[in-house]
Order: structure tokens, then C-alpha cells, then sequence
């Protein structure tokens, strides 16, 4: 391990840089609050010689617990000390944006209504300071209606940017999807990475992509903007009524839909709406009349757990190489969908290309509930796709049937954790196709947390037509084979 570092100034002036490969420590004898600051380069945002003063703006946690916090530390560079503090401040760069390009160009959404309320305020306190000290170049909009996001992604001029910021929850990231689907060249668009900064109350994405530890600090979030990586993500189609859409996270019918679109009254909770939303909808035990037809690709579940396993090793070493390539290097060799120049990929097992019957299975059992998507939380609370994986050109299905209310409420306990994937009552699919057909009227249909008409729907999966940035370049959802005895239901 190498090891660099900058001693500055004397006595109550006195400061030490010092970083290895994967840390920076400062030492400053004067600030008695924060004498000794140790943080990973991934946390560095920007370093740099001012006249006398070096200067280095950092994400650091004063408590293991606490949030990242912003920090700017400075030290005197006296006339001997110039040279060796200008390659120590180089050096430091390059090794805090190792494989990475600096200075993002970012088109910023926040949403004002998301979640609690809190977005614009967060945004001031927290967001923009951070994108201001690693000299990002930020152009936010404020949206003030529903659709905002989409019209301004419809007309974006692609070139101008780097990667798209949603600071709000996952309604605003269904509308940049389909903000690209429609903008002129959407094969250009979905190649511009999207990265979610989380003031809804679901954040599914946000902790997808950062963890459950994580996934709630707009800090770490904000990080993931300036320094993740673009990784592709599957996009569904969804066809209904002859209309196409993109969704890219989930669709969902029965009791998951009916307690996230039927608790809305309920939001000021945060969170913990699904959980109450949860608890009321199994005491009404309600059944879903529905004929389910999937192409599938996969049921096995423990052979899921395993392929799971695989693509996160191969992810890591893909990630691991990209940080010693040059900047903007690709982070995966995956032959992902794109569109073409001036079109949406053609659908090839849905709408018109319906005629094909391979490998196609129908289930029409009555359901508690339908959930399929792709991103293994859909809330903190509940892992209900442990085994989802961001680019392997499927959506992952789960039909759950009638299981005694006894059951249901246990597989709560543990669902943040995915316990419920072994529940026998949970049949649980990886397919290219879905088709849907609702036999009842009354009730929500919820796409990616957004409701539309309960009536027939197709989805089509496109292979890694999507892309976001990640840290890591796999889902952070930690989930393995089950313990010796898996839970009846
Ligand atoms: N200024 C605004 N006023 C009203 N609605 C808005 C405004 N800006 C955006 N919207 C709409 O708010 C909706 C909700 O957004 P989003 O899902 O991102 O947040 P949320 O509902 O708070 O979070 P979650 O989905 O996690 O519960 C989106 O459909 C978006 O179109």
C-alpha cells in the first residue's frame, strides 16, 4: 500500500494530509472539535492550491451512525512547501477520482412535494454545497406540477449533460424514463445515466443503489451523482390500451398496490404507511381474479440465489478494473438493447409480435397480490425481489397466493430482509414477458408507485436499454440460500 503525505504550518497552525489507497487522514491541531478526520478518497470531492492555502472539501461521518457531513479543512502552504503540496494536491485527485471524469454536468429535478415535504430546504442545505465543492455543473429545476420532469426531459439537449439527478421518490424517475422515450433520439437519451437523491417515502431506488445503511443519506446520494458509475438497467415496456410506457421498477396489483396507491392519505408517515397499509390489507384478505401468462426464463429459486451470487462477483471485478482504466471507461461488456436513432426497441414477445407462444406459461389461480419488477426494495421495509439483478434482461415475478393471515403477517418479520421468497404460497418467476389479464375492476394498478387503469397490460423486458449510477455496479441488497429450514406458509 502506498502511502503520501503533506505536513503544513507549526504548532496551533500545524496540519497533516495523509492517504494510502483507500483513505485520507487530516490531523489539525487547532480545530478541537474534529482534531483528526479519517475518510475514504472515495469521499473527496475536490483538493486544490490557492495562493498560500491548500484546500480539500470532504464527505466525512464525525460518528460511525451520524450522516456524511460536508467539511472544508485548509492548510498554510509556506514558500518551501509549494512544490510538494502541488503534486500532493495532483496526486490526491487522481487517486479520489481514479477511473472517473471530474466535474459532472448535472440536470437536477427536485421535487418540492416528495415525501414530507422536505426537498427544496434539503437541497440548499445539504445537496448544493456538495455539488458546489466538487465543481459540478449544476442546472436544477424546481418542478411545480406533475409531468414538469418529463416535458423538460422530452426537449433535453442531450449533449449538455452527463447524468440526470431525481431528488424526490420514484415517481420522478418513472417520468425521466418516459421523458426519454419520447424525446427525439432516444437511443442517445437512455444512455444518459439517471441517479436518485431520496425525499419520497418509498426510495426504492435510492436504496437499491446505495443500501439499506446508506440508501436514506442524500449525502451518500449526492456522492453516487458525482462519482458512481454508469451501470445499464433493464427498462420494461408496458403496453395497455394500445399505449406504450416505460416503467423500471414495478408493477403492481392486489394488496402491494392497494397499500401503496391506497395509503397515500397516509403519507406524513413516511415509510411506515406500507407497514400500516400492510397490516390493514391482510385483515381484509382480499383475493384478485386475474390470468397471469409469463415467458419464462427461470423458477428455480435457490438456482436464482447462486446466479445472483455470480453476476455480483462479476460486477465487482468489472468495477474493480474500471477505477484503473481512464475516465468514463466502460463498466460493463454487457450487449444491452438500445433504441435506434429515432425509435423505441421493437417489441418482440408483446402489442404486435403477440403470435409468439414459446415458452409462454399461463397461471390463474386467485392471487392476494401480483408484484413484478426489477430492484430487490421496493421500501426499506421489504426486500420483495431478493434476487433481482439489474441487468439480466428479466423481471422478476412474484404471484402470491392465498396463505393464512397467521403466515402472511409472519413473513413480515424478516421482509426486509427477503425472508418471504421462501414462503411456498410466494411462486416466484424470472421471465422475459408478462401479460396481465385483471377479471375485476375495483382497485389499483401501480406502476413504479404511479396508478393507471386496472385493465389488461403486456411487459416486455429491454435488456440494459437504461442506465444509473452505482458505486458498485450491482444492486446493495444483501441475500443468500436460506437457513436450514425455510419458513411454512
Ligand atoms: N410541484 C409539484 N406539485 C405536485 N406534484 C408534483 C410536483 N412535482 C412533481 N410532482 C409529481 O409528484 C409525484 C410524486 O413523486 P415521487 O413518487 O417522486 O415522490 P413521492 O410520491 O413523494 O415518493 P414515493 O414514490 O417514494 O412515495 C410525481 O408523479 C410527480 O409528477
Amino acid at each position: 500500500m502506498s502511502t503520501r503525505e503533506l505536513a503544513l504550518g507549526s504548532g496551533q497552525n500545524a496540519s497533516k494530509f495523509v492517504f494510502t489507497d483507500t483513505d485520507l487522514v487530516v490531523e489539525r491541531a487547532a480545530d478541537k472539535k474534529w482534531p483528526k478526520v479519517k475518510t475514504s478518497l472515495r469521499n473527496v470531492l475536490w483538493a486544490e492550491l490557492k495562493g498560500d492555502a491548500f484546500e480539500v472539501s470532504l464527505l466525512a461521518k464525525k460518528k460511525p451512525k451520524l450522516p456524511l457531513s460536508l467539511l472544508h479543512v485548509t492548510g498554510t502552504v509556506g514558500d518551501a512547501d509549494k512544490e510538494s503540496a502541488a503534486s500532493f494536491t495532483e496526486a490526491l485527485m487522481s487517486a479520489a477520482y481514479a477511473g472517473l471524469p471530474r466535474q459532472r454536468r448535472l440536470k437536477v429535478f427536485v421535487n418540492p412535494k416528495s415525501g414530507p415535504g422536505k426537498a427544496v430546504a434539503q437541497y440548499r442545505k445539504k445537496i448544493e454545497p456538495i455539488f458546489n465543492a466538487a465543481k459540478c455543473k449544476v442546472d436544477v429545476t424546481f418542478t411545480t406540477h406533475g409531468k414538469h420532469a418529463q416535458e423538460i426531459i422530452e426537449k433535453l439537449p442531450l449533449d449538455q449533460f452527463d447524468a440526470v439527478v431525481v431528488m424526490s421518490g420514484d415517481g420522478l424517475v418513472h417520468e425521466v424514463f418516459n421523458g426519454y422515450a419520447k424525446h427525439a433520439e432516444p437511443a442517445k437519451a437512455f444512455r444518459i445515466p439517471i441517479t436518485p437523491i431520496p425525499t419520497g417515502s418509498g426510495n426504492g431506488l435510492a436504496l437499491n443503489l446505495l443500501g439499506l445503511e446508506e440508501g436514506r443519506d442524500v449525502a451518500v446520494a449526492a456522492l453516487n451523482a458525482i462519482k458512481g458509475r454508469p451501470m445499464p438497467m433493464d427498462i420494461f415496456s408496458v403496453t395497455q390500451d394500445g399505449k406504450r410506457y416505460m416503467s423500471f421498477m414495478s408493477q403492481a396489483m392486489g394488496l402491494m398496490a392497494d397499500l401503496d396507491l391506497g395509503t397515500e392519505h397516509l403519507r406524513f408517515m413516511g415509510g411506515t404507511r406500507f407497514v400500516v397499509g400492510f397490516m390493514y390489507e391482510i385483515v381484509k384478505n382480499k383475493q384478485i381474479p386475474a390470468k397471469i401468462s409469463m415467458k419464462i426464463a427461470e423458477q428455480d429459486k435457490r438456482k436464482m440465489v447462486e446466479d445472483l451470487h455470480a453476476s455480483r462477483a462479476q460486477a465487482q471485478a468489472t468495477y474493480t478494473a474500471a477505477a484503473a482504466s481512464e475516465p468514463g471507461a466502460a463498466t460493463s461488456t454487457a450487449n444491452g438493447e438500445t433504441a435506434s436513432g429515432t425509435s423505441l426497441p421493437e417489441l418482440k414477445h408483446t402489442g404486435a409480435a403477440r403470435g409468439d407462444s414459446d415458452g409462454w406459461v399461463t397461471f390463474d389461480q386467485p392471487l392476494t397480490y401480483l408484484y413484478a419488477g426489477k430492484g430487490p426494495y421496493v421500501s426499506a421495509d421489504f426486500m420483495q425481489f431478493p434476487v433481482s439483478q439489474p441487468n439480466d434482461g428479466l423481471i422478476d415475478i412474484v404471484l402470491q397466493v392465498r396463505a393464512d393471515r397467521g403466515n402472511m403477517l409472519k413473513a413480515m418479520d424478516g421482509a426486509e430482509r427477503g425472508n418471504q421468497f421462501w414462503m411456498d404460497t410466494q411462486h416466484y418467476y424470472k421471465a422475459h414477458a408478462l401479460r396481465v389479464e385483471p377479471h375485476y375492476q375495483k382497485g389499483y394498478l401501480s406502476i413504479d408507485g404511479e396508478s393507471y387503469p386496472v385493465l389488461p397490460f403486456e411487459i416486455e423486458v429491454h435488456k440494459g436499454l437504461g442506465s444509473l449510477l452505482s458505486m458498485y455496479g450491482c444492486f446493495q441488497a444483501p441475500f443468500d440460500l436460506p437457513p436450514e429450514k425455510p419458513p411454512a406458509a
